[in-house]
């Protein structure tokens, strides 16, 4: 796409009046408004159904018997060590791996049944934020946010691309001027700003956030979160997050997984040790989940020692 084929200028004569959520923001420590309607989901049916799930990475296991639902509005957390799958499960939720067995519905459909048609269709309906934000470099941030609009609706107006632009920097606490500036020009945390801004303009029914916190000081680490939570309360929005944060996990989640490595375990036990609300997770039944949110090694150094005997 040639950026300067954009009429971006009058595109960012339209954000004046705009009022970002916090002008602080240029300066990376706004922090996002709370009070904002709260838009619980109409029903509580599953949106996403995964039975049995397995995967393997050339007979290596990394998931199996995974059983779980998902369901509309909820937001979870997905935690766990490093490498124990929890960033294979969030890609097999939306279909970016095929799983070896099992199935993965999203709203009743089994997303790899799916003609490619129809999954790029299905796919609008998903949202990503990913790790490093992934915008394009050569674009400036008003088009980036602009993109999943010209790409998958490119019959809409320039004008209402500019309404949608504005309205999710807005939601994101950015001022208007960051719009024309280029990602190398912001800071991460303005960038993973940007990332979700550009995640919310389809209006998606499911986000998946990869780790949203991560490289982020403790201030901006909330400013996400707190910016997680605004897009829940502004919308009817499923999320899953996979995170090594445990502040965030606490606070944004209202359901945490917890995985751990399938090595690690016996045949038939089961690889999710915690699956609940937050707050049981300090009382855990398993030690392990107990000893991770605690961040003390604990039975993995046994166990790590064991393996390597
Ligand atoms: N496409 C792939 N091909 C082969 N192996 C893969 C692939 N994707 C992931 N893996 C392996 O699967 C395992 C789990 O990876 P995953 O990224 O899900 O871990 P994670 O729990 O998200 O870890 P981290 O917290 O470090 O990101 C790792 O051993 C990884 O090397």
């Amino acid at each position: 796409m040639n950026t300067e084929e954009q009429p971006i200028d009058d595109a960012l004569s339209q954000l004046d009046d705009a009022s970002p959520i916090d002008d602080r923001s240029q300066d990376d420590d706004a922090s996002p408004i709370d009070d904002v309607p709260n838009t619980e989901p109409s029903n509580a049916a599953p949106l996403i159904d995964v039975t049995n799930l397995s995967i393997d990475f050339d007979g290596n296991c990394i998931l199996s018997g995974i059983t779980r639902s998902i369901t509309r509005g909820q937001t979870v957390a997905v935690i766990g060590e490093s490498g124990c799958g929890k960033t294979v499960f969030m890609k097999t939720l939306v279909a970016l791996l095929t799983p070896t067995t099992g199935t993965v519905l999203f709203d009743g459909v089994d997303l790899n049944q799916l003609t490619p048609a129809q999954l790029a269709q299905t796919r609008r309906r998903f949202g990503f934020v990913f790790q490093n934000a992934a915008l394009f470099d050569s674009m400036n941030i008003f088009d980036n946010v602009a993109f999943p609009i010209r790409q998958n609706e490119p019959t809409t107006s320039e004008d209402e691309v500019r309404q949608r632009v504005r309205k999710h920097l807005v939601e994101v606490g950015l001022p208007e001027d960051v719009a024309r500036k280029y990602p190398a020009e912001i800071s991460g945390g303005m960038q993973k700003r940007v990332g979700l801004a550009r995640a919310l303009v389809l209006q998606p029914e499911l986000i998946v956030y990869d780790e949203p916190t991560t490289g982020l000081d403790p201030i901006m680490s909330d400013v996400i979160n707190e910016l997680i939570l605004h897009t829940r309360r502004l919308y009817p929005v499923t999320s899953v997050v996979v995170t090594h944060d445990m502040h965030t996990a606490r606070k944004v989640a209202d359901r945490v997984m917890m995985f751990y490595p399938r090595r690690m375990l016996d045949e038939g036990q089961s690889q999710i040790l915690f699956d609940g609300p937050p707050s049981q997770l300090e009382n855990a039944d398993d030690r392990r989940v107990r000893q991770f949110v605690r961040g003390e090694a604990g039975d993995r150094i046994r166990e790590m020692s064991r393996a390597m005997a």
